[in-house]
């Protein structure tokens, strides 16, 4: 493939959290380590915004963002990583991914704790990111939800690695046959594949809350959920959905440290994951991936992405 860009977008005003401007923080420490010449970062408003009615938290700033990150997603070429930011900080990647395609040839694989799919009558706290794939599906306020060629139908939607569903959530999931893969299923990386191959999808599109770790794995989440899957598993499925589909984006959200030192812990584990969407696929094992330090072309450079780490080292 060809080496991916990285489109960072420290968007915090999705989040619910009285916490939620280290996000900004999070999206810094994992711009560090990103190739700078590879790196493109949308200037996202310091004003918190309004809701203007539309029953969504700073509905004016999560607009603005999306405006701001089409506009660079558009001088881009495809794949396109997003590093946030908030779980929302993709949405406009995702739109812009899903409108570049055939209509049904894209399906997003949501790994996240949370299913993300209020709409602001079910929504518990009026917080974006607890919606943001229910806008995708098209229910949202205009200026953020999917509409015409970048509405994702349900049927190409999975969730992956969920364990936390608000009842409206459950409900919908239900009602609209939403697929989903448990965290015990994520054991085989091919569970996730076959999810796919059933939406008829051929290209992906991969959105990572770190949040669908088990919080053992990662401290730096505001929204922790226990019983969740180990980087290995989260990355032997990537690279499982990449080497059978299109990457047609990524997202890697809801990164929150604490302090610099604190980002400094969970950085190993962020940069696998980013290895796993942008580096060489060619293999799950520590020995086949042995060859291969000069070939992660635009992928991030920290050496703990270098190849002798094998994959369960964390
Ligand atoms: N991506 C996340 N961390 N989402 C948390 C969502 C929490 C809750 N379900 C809500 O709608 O507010």
């Amino acid at each position: 493939m060809t080496a991916a860009s990285f489109l960072v977008v420290p968007q915090w005003q999705g989040s619910g959290s009285s916490r939620a401007m280290r996000l900004i923080d999070g999206a810094e420490a994992i711009r560090g380590d990103l190739p700078a010449s590879a790196t493109h970062t949308v200037s996202v408003p310091s004003a918190a915004g309004d809701a203007l009615g539309t029953g969504v938290h700073r509905f004016s700033s999560l607009t603005l963002v999306r405006e701001l990150a089409t506009a660079e997603l558009s001088l881009l070429e495809a794949p396109v990583v997003t590093v946030g930011g908030d779980c929302a900080a993709d949405l406009a990647s995702v739109q812009h991914a899903v409108a570049a395609h055939p209509s049904g040839a894209v399906a997003v694989v949501w790994f996240d704790a949370h299913g993300d799919l209020n709409n602001v009558s079910t929504s518990p706290s009026g917080a974006f990111h607890g919606m943001v794939a229910r806008a995708l599906l098209g229910d949202g306020p205009d200026g953020l939800a999917s509409a015409g060629a970048a509405r994702l139908p349900a049927a190409n939607l999975v969730l992956a690695g969920t364990r936390s569903l608000d009842d409206g959530e459950s409900a919908f999931v239900d009602r609209a046959g939403i697929r989903v893969v448990a965290p015990g299923e994520l054991d085989d990386a091919d569970a996730v594949v076959r999810a796919v191959e059933a939406t008829g999808a051929t290209a992906v599109y991969v959105h990572v809350d770190l949040d669908v770790l088990d919080p053992a794995h990662i401290d730096g989440i505001g929204y922790p959920e226990p019983f969740g899957v180990t980087p290995a598993a989260l990355c032997d499925a990537i690279r499982a959905l990449r080497a059978r589909f299109e990457l047609a984006g990524a997202g890697v959200t809801e990164f929150a440290p604490e302090s610099p030192e604190a980002a400094g812990r969970d950085m190993p584990v962020i940069l696998r994951i980013l290895g796993a969407l942008t580096g060489p696929i060619g293999s799950g094992g520590p020995a086949a991936s042995s060859s291969t330090s000069s070939s992660t072309g635009a992928g991030p450079r920290h050496a703990s992405t270098d190849p002798d780490l094998p994959d369960d080292a964390l």
